[in-house]
C-alpha cells in the first residue's frame, strides 16, 4: 500500500465574480454573482513511505490546495485522499500526529517566549514523551544549528534562525510525513544549505516522507528524486528527475576552449540548430537543439576550424526543462 494515495481528486472553490465595471460592482453588493473555480482537476498519484517528492508548478496551479486536502484542512469536492490508509478530514487528530507542516512564510512558534518554551507547548500538544523530546532536541540542536537559540524569544531572531527553529519544531513529534511549503524562501545561503542538509538527513535516516512545494529548484534538486508537475490543476508530468531530464531535454550547451576562435567576427554558427551564446578570442559557447543536430557533429565541425584545447558539454537544468514543459502545454 502506498503511504499517500490520491485518486481523481477535485477541489472547486465558489467565489464572488469580479465585476466588469462600476455598475456591475454596485449590483454585486446587492445580488452577488458567484463563479466556480476548479483549482484541482482530477489529480492522481501515489507516494511511498520514505519518498521525497517535489510538487511544483506555476503560481495558482493548485499546489497549496492539494497539500491542504492531504493535511485535512480542506475537504475534496470529489475524489479521494488516503494518508496511511486514513481519510485526512475524518481523522484530523491522527493525521496531525503523523504529519508535520512547514510554511516558509509563516511561523508556528510564539513571538515573545524563548524557543524552548514554544517547543514545550508543542511537546504537550503532541504528547511527546520527555525522553524522546530530549533526544530529538539534542539531535536537532547541532545539525540545524539552534543550540544557541533555544533561550531566545523568536522576535529577537533573524529570518534564517527563525526558519531553522520552525523546521526543528515540525520534527519534534517524529512525523512520518512532512509537507514543506517554500521552506527556504527569502533565506541566506548558509541557512538554505543547513535546512536542506537537515531535511536530507531526516529523509535518509528516519525515512520521513517529504512533499516539497518550492519555486526554488535548488531545493527540489537537492532534496527530491521525483517531481510531480502541476499546471491548471492537473498533473502534467510525474517522473524521476533524471528521467525528466533525459526525456524532455531539448537543448545542450557545449563550451570550447581553443587556440583561436574562428567565429569571433560572425554572429551565426555554420550549422542549423546551433546558436552562439558567448564568445571570446579563445572560447566559444554554443547551444544545440537536440532534435536538429548531434552534439558530436558540432564538435567535429569546430575541430576542423581550430585546435580545441578543452570541451565541456552540459545538459539543460531541470528548472528550464520544467519551464519549457509548462509553456508548451499551457
Ligand atoms: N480560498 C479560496 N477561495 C477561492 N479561490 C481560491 C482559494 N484558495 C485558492 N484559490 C484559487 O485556486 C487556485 C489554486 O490556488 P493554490 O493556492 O492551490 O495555488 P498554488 O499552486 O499553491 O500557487 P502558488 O505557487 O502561488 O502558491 C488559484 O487560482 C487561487 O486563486
Amino acid at each position: 500500500m502506498m503511504q499517500i494515495e490520491v485518486s481523481h481528486l477535485v477541489k472547486e472553490y465558489k467565489r464572488k465574480k469580479n465585476p466588469e465595471n462600476m455598475l456591475a460592482a454596485v449590483g454585486q453588493m446587492f445580488r452577488p454573482k458567484y463563479e466556480i473555480l476548479r483549482a484541482v482537476n482530477d489529480i492522481n498519484f501515489g507516494i511511498e513511505k520514505g519518498e521525497a517528492v517535489g510538487y511544483v508548478g506555476p503560481n495558482g496551479c493548485g499546489k497549496s490546495t492539494t497539500i491542504k486536502m492531504l493535511s485535512g484542512v480542506l475537504t475534496p469536492t470529489s475524489g479521494k485522499v488516503l494518508v496511511g490508509g486514513l481519510e485526512p478530514t475524518k481523522n484530523r487528530q491522527k493525521i496531525n500526529k503523523k504529519t508535520g507542516i512547514v510554511f516558509g512564510n509563516r511561523s508556528v512558534l510564539w513571538w515573545d517566549v524563548p524557543i524552548i518554551e514554544s517547543y514545550k507547548v508543542l511537546q504537550k500538544l503532541y504528547e511527546i514523551p520527555e525522553k524522546r523530546f530530549q533526544e530529538n532536541l539534542e539531535e536537532f540542536a547541532d545539525i540545524i544549528g539552534i543550540r544557541q537559540l533555544l533561550g531566545v524569544p523568536e522576535r529577537q531572531l533573524s529570518l534564517g534562525q527563525k526558519m531553522r527553529c520552525n523546521i526543528a519544531a515540525a520534527f519534534l513529534h517524529d512525523p512520518e510525513i512532512v509537507y514543506l511549503d517554500e521552506p527556504t524562501i527569502g533565506l541566506d545561503s548558509e541557512s538554505k544549505l543547513r535546512i536542506r542538509e537537515f531535511i536530507r538527513q531526516m529523509n535518509e535516516e528516519r525515512h520521513t516522507t517529504f512533499i516539497v512545494t518550492s519555486h526554488d529548484f535548488q531545493d527540489i534538486e537537492s532534496l527530491c528524486k521525483r517531481i510531480i508537475l502541476i499546471n491548471h490543476g492537473e498533473v502534467v508530468v510525474d517522473d524521476g528527475i533524471q528521467k525528466i531530464q533525459k526525456n524532455y531535454q531539448s537543448k545542450k550547451q557545449i563550451r570550447f576552449e581553443m587556440d583561436q576562435n574562428p567565429w569571433l567576427e560572425t554572429e551565426k554558427f555554420t550549422m542549423d540548430g546551433v546558436t552562439i551564446l558567448d564568445k571570446t578570442p579563445y572560447s566559444l559557447v554554443l547551444e544545440c537543439e537536440i532534435q536538429k543536430v548531434d552534439a558530436m557533429a558540432v564538435v567535429d565541425q569546430v575541430s576542423r576550424a581550430c585546435q580545441i584545447l578543452d570541451i565541456s558539454i552540459q545538459g539543460q537544468d531541470i528548472e528550464s526543462i520544467i519551464r519549457e514543459i509548462v509553456t508548451e502545454k499551457g
